[in-house]
C-alpha cells in the first residue's frame, strides 16, 4: 500500500464569481521512502494538493475524491492531526517559517516538547543532534542565534531539523530551493536524499524546475491545470516522455537552462481555474492535438508504472 494513495482528488473554492477549480483530478502514489516530484507550470494546482494533503485548504474550499489516504487513514478526517505528527512541511521562505523574535534554541524546543515527554537537557541534546543530522556544523553556535543571524540555506536546515523534530516521516518540500542560491539549493536538496536514505523518509517535493526533477527525485507526476496528466520513474517521464505537455516542458528548457528557471516557455496559456474542460486542458496548447482532444477526457496509457493520460496512441509518444 503507497504511503500516499490519492485518486481524482479535486479542491474548489468558492468566491463570488464562482467556483475555482484549484485542483481538479489529481492522482499520486507515494511509496515509502521515496521522493515523488510533483512539477508544472505556475497555478496547475501543485501548492493546493500539498495544501490538500496538511488539511490546510482556504477556508470554505470544497474537497471531493474517490481515494485520499495517507497511511490507509482517510486525509478528510485526519488531516488536521496527521499534520505535525506524521507529515511536515517545508516551505519555500525558511525565514517566514521561523520566529524572527525567538532563538533557535527557544523554537526547537518548543518543538521538541510538544512531541516528546523529555526533560530540559535532554531536549537541548536533542535539538543540537537533530541540528547536526542536517548538517549545520556547529549546532550548538546555531542554537544561540536568532533566525536573522543565519543564512538562508542554514535557515532551511533549522525547519528541516523541526519538521524531524515532530517525528514526521513524510515532508511535504514545497519549492524548498527556490530562495536559495544554486550551490546552496544544491546542497539542500542532498540532504533531503539523505534523510530519505538513512531514516526512512518520504517526501512530497513541489516544483516548477526539472532539474530538481532530475536530480532529487525518484518518480515524478506532471501535473497541468490540476490535472495529473503524467507519472512515472524519474528517468521515463524525462527520457521517454508520453504526455505532450511533459514533451513541451523539457522542449521549452534551454540546454543551458539555469537552474532554478521558470518553466513559461510554451505558448499559449493554461485554461483559466473557473472554466469549464471538456476533453484534454492541453488540447488548445498542444501541436499534436486532434478534434477529440478538446471534446473527450483523454484514457490512460500505461508502459509499467509510468502512465499518460492522452488521446493520441502509445506508440506516437
Ligand atoms: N485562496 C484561493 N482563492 C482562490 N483561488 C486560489 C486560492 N489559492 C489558490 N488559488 C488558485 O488555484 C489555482 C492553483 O493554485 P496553486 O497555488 O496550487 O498553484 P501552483 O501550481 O502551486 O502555482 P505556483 O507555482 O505559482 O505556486 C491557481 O489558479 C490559483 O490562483
Amino acid at each position: 500500500m503507497p504511503l500516499i494513495d490519492i485518486r481524482d482528488l479535486s479542491v474548489s473554492i468558492p468566491t463570488p464569481d464562482g467556483d475555482v477549480h484549484a485542483v481538479r483530478s489529481v492522482s499520486l502514489e507515494i511509496e515509502r521512502g521515496e521522493i515523488h516530484g510533483v512539477i508544472g507550470e505556475s497555478g496547475c494546482g501543485k501548492t493546493m494538493t500539498g495544501m490538500a494533503v496538511l488539511g490546510l485548504v482556504p477556508k470554505g474550499a470544497r474537497i471531493t475524491a474517490e481515494r485520499f489516504h495517507f497511511d490507509g487513514e482517510d486525509l478528510r478526517e485526519k488531516a488536521q492531526s496527521l499534520r505535525g505528527r506524521h507529515i511536515g512541511l517545508i516551505s519555500q521562505d525558511p525565514a517566514a517559517a521561523l520566529n524572527p523574535v525567538l532563538s533557535i534554541a527557544r523554537q526547537m524546543d518548543d518543538v521538541i516538547r510538544a512531541h516528546r515527554d523529555l526533560p530540559r537537557k535532554a531536549r537541548r541534546a536533542e535539538a543540537a543532534s537533530l541540528l547536526a543530522a542536517t548538517g549545520l556544523p556547529d549546532p550548538e553556535r546555531v542554537l544561540k542565534s536568532y533566525p536573522h543571524q543565519l543564512s538562508g540555506g542554514m535557515q532551511q536546515r533549522v525547519v528541516i531539523a523541526q519538521a524531524l523534530a515532530t517525528g514526521a516521516d513524510f515532508l511535504i518540500a514545497d519549492e524548498p530551493t527556490t530562495a536559495l542560491d544554486v550551490s546552496v539549493g544544491a546542497q539542500v536538496l542532498a540532504l533531503l536524499r539523505r534523510l530519505v536514505a538513512e531514516r526512512g523518509l518520504t517526501v512530497l517535493m513541489i516544483t516548477h524546475d526539472m532539474d530538481v526533477i532530475a536530480e532529487a527525485c525518484d518518480r515524478a507526476t506532471v501535473l497541468y491545470a490540476g490535472r495529473s496528466v503524467e507519472t512515472g520513474p524519474v528517468e521515463a517521464v524525462l527520457n521517454r516522455p508520453g504526455h505532450p505537455y511533459t514533451r513541451a516542458l523539457l522542449a521549452a528548457l534551454p540546454d543551458a537552462a539555469p537552474h532554478g528557471a521558470r518553466l513559461a516557455a510554451i505558448e499559449g496559456s493554461i485554461p483559466p481555474p473557473r472554466s469549464a474542460i471538456a476533453g484534454c486542458a492541453f488540447a488548445p496548447r498542444c501541436p499534436q492535438a486532434m478534434p477529440v482532444c478538446a471534446a473527450e477526457p483523454p484514457p490512460e496509457r500505461v508502459r509499467g508504472t509510468h502512465r499518460w493520460l492522452c488521446h493520441l496512441p502509445e506508440d506516437a509518444a
